[in-house]
């Protein structure tokens, strides 16, 4: 439960607040039938009653003042720890990076938004639970005191209460674990329907996707009913076993006062202490947002449980070539063990294609060369430094990256194009988008790079040249793009790779690729096989073996 603990350490005074002013309700609550009854008991002998009514109405006063500032305080809390929670998980699902992603989508939102403001709400419930026990003991202690037998009678169905108590803690944290795991599944699915709306519109599978997608729904209805089961169950026992309980201690109370054990005074105030005794209802209530809360942090803990890289102190080499070293590496995925202790030196200023089969494990090796994932085993290095022991502002400006499938982020199209930890002169955008080839059609948008991108639908060409501009814009000694040409018609990828394999800047070159054309323009390629490199030499070269050529199908690509 450690979000729930951390952001009750983190509110102590408000939580400690919210106890206090509760205990302090709580104490008022039972001063005041005490106060009442010896009023009227004054005031039914003729007695002058008038301090005890005035104190009457003070203790009434100071329940109201203590309850508002209770609600307010957890309302405080609540909030301040929901915001808390959220900035948390959001910056540690961005520095864990593709990590998180394996939870998918749809579930982590359901994480961050939902059980977050849950979770958020269980400091300000477990504080109030001091108060909402003190009261009911507070109430039979009082009855104990006030007529003992008024408290036997009471005790005698009080273990029926607390059995009530205990039963519905423990269904209730079944059913809502339940409850909360169908929602983030339904919600990953979504986001999962929605990101393919094409390929199901396509394929005319709207019908059997909507059924896949609600189709944790039983579930959720049959979590969902045993919610409301447990929680009706628990009023509705309670409807029942509290006004018997008041009725009986109300019995004997009458029985007491015939025999001139008890004043009417006193009768008053038992009456009023057997209410706070059977105050099972508000305890329910906390009980159910501290169960409900303690399941949702269970969830939140485990986004936090992602592991985060960790970053070292050091920096580059001033002038260092960026020469690239894969050593012994080896990437687990799944059951499969896709790399398999590899070894792969790319010269500094050079550029190598890396080809395989699909499935080889040319994009495993690409994250591992720019520290999007960390190996299983082996080092990486660039200019002779282990990835891990640069801090992360070096390794981010050292090394860029282009995508197949770029996500452009900013506001406008020259911001997704600037995208990264520091503003970049406009100049360098320009230049990265003419490298690129993507100039020529940002400029034609009505307000070229300064168009919102809401307002600038690209082609898959097109996304993919403003992610490569984006790549190119900045500056840095590595370049890594995996597959991120595969959607530029023939013209276009020429006269990108005229910029990519005549880098001005030398920097060094990772790219992965299914294109002979484009195997052949890279200084040496790197084929692999069978999780290592097969070969390690220039397109010419590899040719000559048959089973290079087949990785290309037909060789017309060429
Ligand atoms: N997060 C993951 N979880 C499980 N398996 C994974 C994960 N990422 C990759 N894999 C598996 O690792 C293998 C290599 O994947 P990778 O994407 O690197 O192949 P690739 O050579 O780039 O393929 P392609 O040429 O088709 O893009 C594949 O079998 C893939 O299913």
């Amino acid at each position: 439960m450690a979000v729930v603990v951390e952001t009750g350490r983190q509110d102590a005074g408000r939580v400690v607040g919210i106890t206090v002013l509760g205990l302090l309700s709580a104490a008022v609550a039972l001063a005041l039938p005490y106060a009442l009854g010896h009023a009227l008991d004054l005031l039914l002998r003729g007695a002058a009653a008038g301090w005890w009514v005035a104190a009457c109405g003070g203790l009434i006063a100071a329940q109201t003042a203590t309850g508002a500032g209770e609600d307010l305080l957890a309302g405080l809390t609540t909030a301040r720890s929901a915001a808390r929670i959220r900035r948390r998980t959001v910056r540690h699902m961005l520095a864990a990076g593709p990590r998180a992603a394996g939870k998918g989508t749809g579930d982590l939102v359901t994480r961050v938004v939902g059980n977050a403001s849950d979770a958020a709400a269980t400091p300000a419930a477990a504080a109030a639970l001091p108060a909402a026990l003190a009261a009911p003991v507070g109430g039979i202690v009082a009855l104990g005191l006030t007529d003992v037998w008024l408290a036997v009678a009471f005790l005698a169905g009080a273990p029926l209460l607390a059995l009530l108590v205990h039963r519905f803690a423990r269904a209730s944290a079944d059913s809502v674990i339940g409850y909360q795991n169908a929602q983030g599944r339904i919600a990953t699915l979504l986001v999962e329907a929605l990101g393919g709306a094409r390929t199901i519109a396509a394929a005319g599978t709207e019908e059997r996707e909507n059924a896949r997608i609600l189709a944790p729904l039983p579930e959720l209805g049959t979590q969902g009913r045993r919610m409301w089961r447990v929680q009706g169950r628990a009023t509705a026992q309670a409807a029942v076993l509290v006004p018997l309980l008041q009725l009986t201690v109300l019995a004997v109370g009458g029985i007491r006062l015939s025999v001139g054990a008890l004043s009417v005074g006193d009768l008053l105030a038992a009456s009023r202490y057997v209410l706070l005794a059977t105050g099972i209802g508000v305890l329910v209530g906390q009980l159910g947002a501290v169960v409900k809360g303690r399941a949702a942090a269970t969830r939140v803990d485990e986004v936090l449980a992602v592991p985060v890289p960790a970053h070292g102190t050091r920096q580059l080499p001033r002038h260092g070539p960026g020469a690239l070293e894969l050593r012994a590496v080896t990437a687990v995925r799944g059951a499969d063990t896709v790399l398999d202790r590899l070894d792969l030196t790319v010269p500094g200023g050079s550029c190598v294609a890396v080809v395989g089969r699909s499935g080889a494990g040319k994009s495993v090796l690409a994250a591992l060369a720019g520290r999007l994932a960390d190996p299983d085993g082996g080092t990486v290095l660039l200019d002779d430094c282990p990835l891990p022991e640069l801090t992360a502002a070096e390794l981010r400006d050292a090394v860029g990256y282009a995508f197949e499938r770029p996500a452009l982020l900013g506001d406008t199209v020259g911001d997704a194009i600037a995208f990264g930890p520091r503003p970049l002169p406009f100049e360098h955008v320009t230049r990265g988008a003419r490298a690129a080839e993507a100039d020529g059609f940002v400029r034609l948008l009505p307000d070229g790079y300064a168009t919102a991108r809401s307002r600038a639908p690209f082609s898959g060409g097109e996304i993919q040249r403003l992610g490569l501009a984006r790549a190119f814009a900045r500056p840095g000694r590595l370049l890594v793009l995996d597959d991120a040409t595969s959607s530029l018609d023939t013209v276009t990828e020429v006269r990108v790779a005229r910029a990519l394999f005549h880098d001005h800047a030398h920097r060094t070159r990772l790219l992965t690729t299914h294109r002979a054309a484009t195997a052949a323009r890279a200084d040496l390629v790197a084929w692999l096989d069978a999780g290592r490199i097969r070969a390690l030499a220039p397109h010419d070269v590899l040719w000559a073996d048959a089973d290079y050529r087949a990785l290309f199908g037909d060789a017309a690509d060429a």
